[in-house]
């Protein structure tokens, strides 16, 4: 079957950036690899040389290339999803690029935490992609809807899919959220179901994992990502091997997902309340007149945390490590000097 460029998601975005005299080709990456990238065509599917190290690609990035294959330049992104990397690394880590949709995949058990949901919906928000928040394992046991109603409870108009990820019929409601052409990627932890998915979706019962890597502690993880195609002509990125989301430069991101909370600390009194106490704190205020609630206050503090803490350069980090080393010190000599007395 022969692709359009409207069927690889290509768009007057796109086509804007085309260069003048059009000899160079655009491809869309479906794969990354150590030294080379696979690119998308009307043609079919081809290696290309990549004009600077892979990493700064990624799955779903346009880029357009000469006769001998090689990358000339890598168009601008409309969307893109990224972390802070593994270990006490502070650069950014690349996920996937011009995504539409955001599956955020949880299961209907013990994975289910409403801190790491509102860590992925910041993810979309920052990114650009439209969030849909998908249960999976709804026909297993415990009662799937007391999950949907606390995962709805997180932001108005939330999309909240129930399903088994295993009924084809189930899966029909994950693909009215994708046009073809659109892209879409699933996240989540591991075992909630992201293979299930990608297989039945895509139709293809051979998950692609052959690039295997040692993360930071030695431990085996799968990394490849695959640009796949959907059943119905929309495409799908599996993010395997993503053990944890630290989200990075997200601050507008995170205000979105806590915008209730946000609006109250307008109201205090002081700009820079930490809204730990101090007098006219209109977030204090809101949750004991029960309009926020505790719990949700508490998990935007940390994630806010969190989130000013990935997002520090290496930099400031050492400054951060450097300036705690110092205060231990200082600690320890004022102690000794507290002993003689
Ligand atoms: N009953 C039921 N089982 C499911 C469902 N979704 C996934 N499973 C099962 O849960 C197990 C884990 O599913 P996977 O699709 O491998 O999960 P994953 O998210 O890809 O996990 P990683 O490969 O570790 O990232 C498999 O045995 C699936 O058959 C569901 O909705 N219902
Ligand atoms: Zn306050």
């Amino acid at each position: 079957m022969t692709l359009t460029y409207t069927d690889l998601g290509w768009s007057d975005f796109f086509q804007s950036q085309q260069d003048a005299d059009g000899d160079l080709t655009p491809y869309r990456i479906s794969a990354v690899h150590r030294d080379k990238l696979t690119g998308l065509s009307p043609n079919g599917q081809i290696q290309l040389l990549p004009d600077r190290l892979t990493g700064e690609f990624a799955v779903g990035d346009w880029v357009l290339a000469n006769a001998a294959d090689q990358v000339c330049e890598r168009l601008e992104r409309q969307t893109e999803l990224s972390r802070r990397a593994a270990g006490t690394d502070a650069r950014v880590q690349l996920i996937a690029a011009n995504v539409d949709v955001l599956f955020i995949t949880t299961s209907c058990n013990a994975d289910f935490n409403l801190a790491r949901l509102e860590r992925y919906l910041a993810l979309a928000h920052q990114s650009g992609c439209y969030p849909v928040v998908v249960l999976t394992k709804a026909d297993v046991g415990e009662d799937a809807a007391d999950f949907r109603v606390k995962a709805e409870s997180l932001a108005p108009a939330l999309s909240v899919l129930t399903l088994n990820a295993k009924d084809p019929d189930d899966l029909k409601q994950l693909l009215d959220w994708v046009k073809p052409g659109q892209t879409a990627a699933l996240v989540g932890s591991s075992g909630v179901g992201k293979t299930t998915l990608t297989n039945g979706l895509t139709g293809s019962a051979d998950a692609v994992r052959d690039i295997r890597e040692d993360d930071a502690k030695g431990r085996h993880t799968t990394t490849a990502r695959y640009l796949r195609r959907m059943v119905h002509g929309g495409w799908l990125i599996d993010t395997p091997g993503m053990r944890a989301l630290r989200i990075k430069d997200a601050d507008e991101g995170v205000e979105e997902v806590f915008s209730d909370i946000t609006e109250t600390a307008q109201s205090c009194r002081f700009s820079d309340c930490a809204h730990n106490g101090e007098p006219g704190c209109a977030v204090v205020a809101a949750v004991k007149d029960g309009s926020l609630e505790q719990e949700r206050v508490v998990r935007w503090q940390k994630l806010q945390r969190d989130e000013e803490r990935n997002s520090e350069t290496l930099l400031q980090s050492r400054r951060r490590d450097k300036g705690f080393g110092k205060m231990v010190k200082s600690m320890k000599r004022d102690h000794k000097g507290r002993k003689g007395y």
